[in-house]
């Protein structure tokens, strides 16, 4: 079984994931991170973040865990885990996320994992596993997700809102809800409220 949990950033869908995939017992996928050690890899190189031929040479050791209480991203035998949230991935990574060509890699990553797990990101319902027969979207205004993640980060509320809003615009061609998709704004809701409504909608 492969359930998909899509949605804008900073909506809640890694720790929504964790928590619904802890409760069935399942790993869970956070697509999401591949994406931003390809960047970080690339900016550590130098190398231009448009140009895939600059990129996919750097990829060949990278490998995702996908752990049930934390995804981790490995290049050979060194953990990228804690570098990837920061700034500076977030202000390339949908820069990264538009080349075709490392959205191929990333898509094959991902259909390499063993069923049954919880898969989280933006295209997971329409493009990855379109066939899921259980699939969420969730969203809340960028305000609140602004709130939430400046709970995280260094920056202020208003600066975080900026950066999120623009990478929703950078990201909208690969962020369309899928038409099967339950769509839940977590904005009233608890971290716990969101994870009682899937798994109340699996039963
Ligand atoms: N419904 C919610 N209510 C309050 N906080 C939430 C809710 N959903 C998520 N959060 C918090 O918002 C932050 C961002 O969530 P995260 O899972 O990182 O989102 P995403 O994976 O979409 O970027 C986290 O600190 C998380 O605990
Ligand atoms: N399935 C996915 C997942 C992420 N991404 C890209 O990767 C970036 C980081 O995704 P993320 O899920 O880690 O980001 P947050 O929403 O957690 O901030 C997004 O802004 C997209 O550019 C994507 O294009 N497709």
């Amino acid at each position: 079984m492969i359930v998909t949990i899509d949605g804008v950033a900073a909506s809640g869908k890694s720790s929504v994931s964790s928590g619904v995939a802890q409760a069935l017992g399942v790993p869970y996928v956070s697509s999401g991170l591949l994406y931003r050690a390809v960047t970080l890899l690339g900016l550590n190189a130098g190398a231009d973040l448009a140009d895939p031929s600059a990129l996919l040479p750097l990829l060949s050791p990278v490998r995702l865990e996908p752990l049930a209480s934390g995804n981790r991203v490995w290049n050979a035998d060194h953990d990228l885990s804690a570098d990837l949230h920061s700034t500076r991935v977030d202000g390339g990574v949908s820069t990264v996320a538009a080349l075709p060509e490392i959205r191929e890699w990333v898509d094959a990553q991902l259909r390499a994992l063993p069923a049954p797990l919880v898969a989280e990101g933006r295209d997971m319902g329409t493009n990855v596993f379109p066939h899921a027969p259980h699939k969420f979207y969730l969203t809340a205004s960028p305000r609140v997700r602004a709130e939430r993640r400046a709970r995280e980060r260094p920056e202020d509320i208003p600066a975080i809102e900026a950066a999120l809003t623009e990478r929703d615009r950078q990201d909208t061609t690969q962020s369309a809800p899928a038409p099967d998709a339950r769509i839940i704004d977590t904005g009233p809701l608890t971290l716990q409220g969101v994870i009682d409504t899937i798994l109340n909608d699996l039963r």
